[in-house]
Order: structure tokens, then sequence, then C-alpha cells
């Protein structure tokens, strides 16, 4: 259920991993790392890679990344870690040592590209292709945000897709890509099954997060603000998320 409320910051990561077997799922952008102008312009903490994998490890492995970025992207940023992985907004998922959980989702329809590309060009509009997917950028264009969203919209409608709309950025996917179908895939597996999951993160595409944890028992965590929202918790900023988690 989404509440409009003031949020309290979440209990002590410590005080709940040592009381009851918890599991972390973390969004990236806006979560792990601050907003940039485009997707590659992100900071990435020195030592990140180890450090989520220090944590992972004080979890028993009950750590998993939740991006809508794919997974070789964010291994482009932050290394290989031995964490588990659900990029494209849940679509493909690996487990802590890279082995794929189920199988490799197909690319969008090479039409369906080739519009999205003839309309970034005419809009000068960033694109970003993905593996599953396509992002169409407005932050350095926030006027054209109506004219892009409706676009893919009606792109979605016509060729049986969806589109999911987060921080200055409207995106192209399969249907069934959810952050929420994520937890629940990763929840029937060990070492995270029997759990209670938490889930951290920023954009809309996280409530899907939020509402799924909270399902099974666990919670959201809000990074930032949004009202109305499906998490329990908020925390300030990435700066407050790296301190919370103890990174
Ligand atoms: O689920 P996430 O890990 O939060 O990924 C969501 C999207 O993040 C990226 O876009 C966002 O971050 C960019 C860099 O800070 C920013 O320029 C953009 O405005 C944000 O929407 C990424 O580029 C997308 O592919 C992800 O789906």
């Amino acid at each position: 259920m989404l509440v409009s409320r003031v949020l309290p910051d979440p209990p002590r990561l410590d005080a709940l991993a040592s009381s009851e077997t918890i599991s972390l799922f973390l969004d990236f952008d806006g979560t792990l790392v601050d907003l940039a102008e485009r997707p590659d312009a992100i900071s990435v903490a020195e030592g990140l890679h180890t450090r989520l994998e220090k944590l992972s490890d004080r979890l028993g492995g009950r750590l998993a990344l939740v991006s809508g970025r794919a997974v070789p992207d964010l291994d482009r940023h932050i290394g290989q870690p031995k964490v588990a992985r659900a990029g494209s907004h849940g679509l493909a998922m690996t487990m802590a040592d890279g082995g794929p959980i189920g199988p490799e989702p197909a690319a969008l329809a090479p039409d369906v590209v080739r519009l999205f590309r003839d309309f970034a060009a005419s809009r000068k509009l960033l694109l970003e292709e993905k593996p599953h997917g396509l992002a169409l950028h407005f932050r350095m264009a926030p006027l054209l945000e109506d004219e892009a969203a409706d676009f893919a919209r009606n792109l979605a409608n016509e060729h049986g897709l969806e589109i999911k709309t987060g921080k200055s950025v409207v995106e192209l996917v399969a249907r069934g890509a959810n952050k929420g179908a994520a937890v629940h895939a990763f929840m029937q597996l060990s070492p995270f099954a029997g759990s209670r999951p938490i889930f951290v993160g920023d954009d809309m595409t996280d409530e899907d997060g939020f509402s799924a944890a909270a399902g099974i028992g666990g919670f959201g965590v809000l990074v930032g603000e949004r009202h109305p929202t499906a998490a329990a918790y908020r925390l300030a900023d990435p700066a407050a998320v790296h301190e919370w988690l103890g990174l």
C-alpha cells in the first residue's frame, strides 16, 4: 500500500542482522551512487566492489543489487563483485558467482530500436541502448519529458512492451520487467529463502521492490523523498545509505 507520511530512519543494520535473518536488495543509481548528468558520468566510491562483497559475506550471501541497468553495465562500473545481481529492471538475474538465473531475456525488435533511435536523434535526446531495453534521457532537456513519455508509451502499446518511468528517463522494456518480481525470484533461492527482505531504492521503479519486500514480511527503505511510497523507512541520500550499510 502506498502511504503518505514522514518516514523514520531504518533500524540499525547490525541490530537487525543480529536479531533475525535478513536479505538486502539494493538499487544502484541514486542509492549506491549519486545521480549524474549522464549514465556514464557517475562517480563510484573507491573500493565499492570489495565493500559490497564484505557486506554480502556478513549477510551470508543474502545481498543482491537490483538495477535498471543491464548486469554487464553494472559490472563495468563496479567491477564484477561476488554479489547476486538483477539487471534490466529484474529481467536478467545472476547469482553471486555470475551464474545466470533463468534464460537470457530477448532483445527488443530491431524495428523498435530504429524508431527509438530516429526519435532520439530528431529531438537531440540521449538514447541509452541496453541489451534488453531502451532509455530516453531528458535530464538535459526537461521540456521534452511529456513528448518522450508519449512516444515511448505509444510504441509500448503498439508492440506489446511496457515503459518504466524513472528520474529524468523513460524506458521501453519487455512486459514483466519488474524489480518486485526479481525480489520474489531471489527469495525462492538459497541463500535468500526464508529470510526477511529489505529493499533500498530511490526511484519509482523501486516501489515494486518495496511492495514485494513488505509482502514477504520485510520492508522498503526510500532514499530521498517521494510521497506516497510503499517504503516504511527513509534515508536522505546515497551517503546516508553507505553509512547505514557500514560500507
Ligand atoms: O535502477 P537503477 O539502478 O536506479 O537504474 C535506473 C536507471 O539509472 C540510470 O539512469 C539514472 O541515472 C543516471 C546517472 O546518474 C542519470 O543521468 C539519469 O537521469 C537517471 O535516470 C541508467 O542510465 C538507466 O539505464 C537505469 O535504468
